[in-house]
């Protein structure tokens, strides 16, 4: 196993370019909006409704000062886009990276919408995020950064109104801190206890059971689904895994109980490649001590590009968006992309994929465990109930079940790609919602 290997790796502790730096600059929202408008065209639905979902109803920036270790006071710029919230209050994840920006969090909040009408919750859609490089920044700074974006959020966010969430770069101690700040401010006012106010909050301070391996068990389920479909045996199957943070990492780990292994990782500081297999426990545990993949023993260093030329069974993005371009998708050689990132593949790749005859789980089906255990979190805190893990995983089970059957559903029926029908099903929910309100008889 990976502990014989003796390659030293001597990846240094630097951050890799997330695409290759003749990509053209990629606009995340419009791409969303042509998937959303295909959808549209396929399930006929009127004008109106595709008018209203084309553009976020609110877009919130706050610029917020924050002192630094050294004493200096640097300005930072905060984001929370409320797509819709037809179906309920806005909901979506915190982002923290140094790429954060107004269009890809458009994007990111309008698919949280989708993703929550797919999985039939009573919920909108909504992201928000600091552009920043949170490995940068003290521990110290990190807590003062959030509690000021917090605090500059007030009343935009509520437990009825908006529910944030962890994303890329923020964890269970964001959503504590993120908690104390709104319950000392906003809270305060009503004098109210609102924990309900985000989820992803560790499980002492009113958050699931569940939810730090969600995303990654929704993965993991809708991989099942499609290698019961399929004829694969995931004993034995390899995996590549591209982002080893939350949903990388857990991913890995849980398929890893299916018997499948992890032969090669990629983190913001590099690739590292072991045909044994690594220990994804191991590994999870190191990236939690020291942030990333880098400095690990029990793999050899790769380029990027090399990672995805390797031969495996699956391919999991679970870090940025546009990272299987035209390129990328002629390299992999593999028999499924499940999506645990939001947007990895671009249309040109995936139109690449699906013609060399490689399948796609898509993002707002594969990766939707995580906010559908995000709304389990908001119910209980709303009775004051505390659910079991058992609970918790089996009713997410079945909810990652039944959207898979009616997405496979929809595109066995309209003959059209996953995507689509992924994007189709939930649309189909949302105008069945504003036909019954007659807005615009
Ligand atoms: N956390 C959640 O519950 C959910 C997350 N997602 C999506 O999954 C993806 C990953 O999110 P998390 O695991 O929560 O974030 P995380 O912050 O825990 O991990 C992110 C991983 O991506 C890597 N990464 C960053 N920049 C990179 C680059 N340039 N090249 C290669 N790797 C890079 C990081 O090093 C890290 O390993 C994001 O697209 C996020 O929107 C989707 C649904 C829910
Ligand atoms: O759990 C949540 O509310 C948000 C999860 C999220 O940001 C996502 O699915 O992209």
């Amino acid at each position: 196993m990976e502990e014989q290997l003796s390659t030293k790796n001597t990846t240094p502790p630097v951050s890799v370019p997330a695409v290759p730096s003749h990509r053209h600059k990629y606009e995340f929202f419009k791409v969303v909006q042509g998937y959303l408008d295909e959808a549209a065209r396929l399930i006929e639905v009127p004008g109106y409704i595709t008018t209203i979902l084309s553009q976020p109803k609110n877009e919130i920036i706050v610029n917020f000062p924050v002192r630094m270790d050294d004493g200096s006071i640097r300005l930072f710029k905060g984001y929370r886009i409320q797509h819709n919230n037809l179906l309920g209050p806005f909901k979506g994840g915190i982002r923290y990276h140094e790429t954060v920006s107004l269009d890809d969090l458009k994007a990111l909040a309008a698919m949280m919408t989708w993703k929550c009408a797919l999985m039939n919750l009573p919920l909108g859609g909504g992201k928000g995020g600091i552009k920043f490089n949170p490995n940068e920044v003290s521990r110290a700074e990190l807590q003062r950064i959030t509690r000021r974006f917090f605090h500059a959020l007030g009343g935009n966010i509520g437990p009825e109104t908006d529910i944030p969430a962890p994303d890329m770069g923020t964890d269970a101690k964001t959503m504590a801190w993120a908690m104390d700040t709104y319950m000392n401010t906003v809270g305060q006012l009503f004098k109210q206890a609102v924990k309900g106010v985000v989820t992803g909050k560790p499980v002492a301070s009113g958050g699931t059971y569940g939810r730090e391996k969600a995303t990654g068990q929704g993965v993991v389920h809708c991989i099942t689904e499609w290698a019961e479909d399929n004829d694969v045996n995931l004993g034995g199957a390899t995996l590549l895994v591209q982002g080893f943070g939350n949903v990388g990492s857990n991913t890995a780990v849980l398929l890893s109980k299916l018997g499948a292994s992890t032969v090669a990782v990629g983190d913001h500081t590099g690739y590292l490649y072991n045909p044994e297999g690594f220990n994804p426990h191991k590994l999870q545990d190191y990236v939690k001590k020291n942030r990333s993949i880098a400095g690990y023993p029990a793999g050899k260093p790769i380029s990027r590009e090399e990672f995805f030329r390797l031969k495996a069974d699956i391919f999991i993005p679970a870090a940025l968006e546009n990272q299987v371009g035209v390129e990328e998708a002629g390299w992999l050689q593999v028999r499924l992309v499940a999506e645990g990132a939001n947007g990895p593949c671009t249309p040109e790749g995936e139109k690449i994929l699906l013609e060399r005859g490689i399948h796609i789980l898509p993002d707002i089906l594969a990766n939707s465990g995580g906010v559908t255990v995000s709304y389990y979190e908001w119910v209980q805190n709303k009775r004051s109930e505390t659910w079991t893990l058992e609970e918790v995983d089996s009713r997410l089970e079945k909810a990652m079940k039944r959207a898979y059957r009616e997405v496979t559903e929809m595109a066995r029926q309209k003959k059209c790609t996953l995507r689509l029908a992924a994007y189709a099903v939930a649309l189909q929910r949302l105008a069945a919602v504003y036909g019954e309100r007659e807005i615009f008889p």
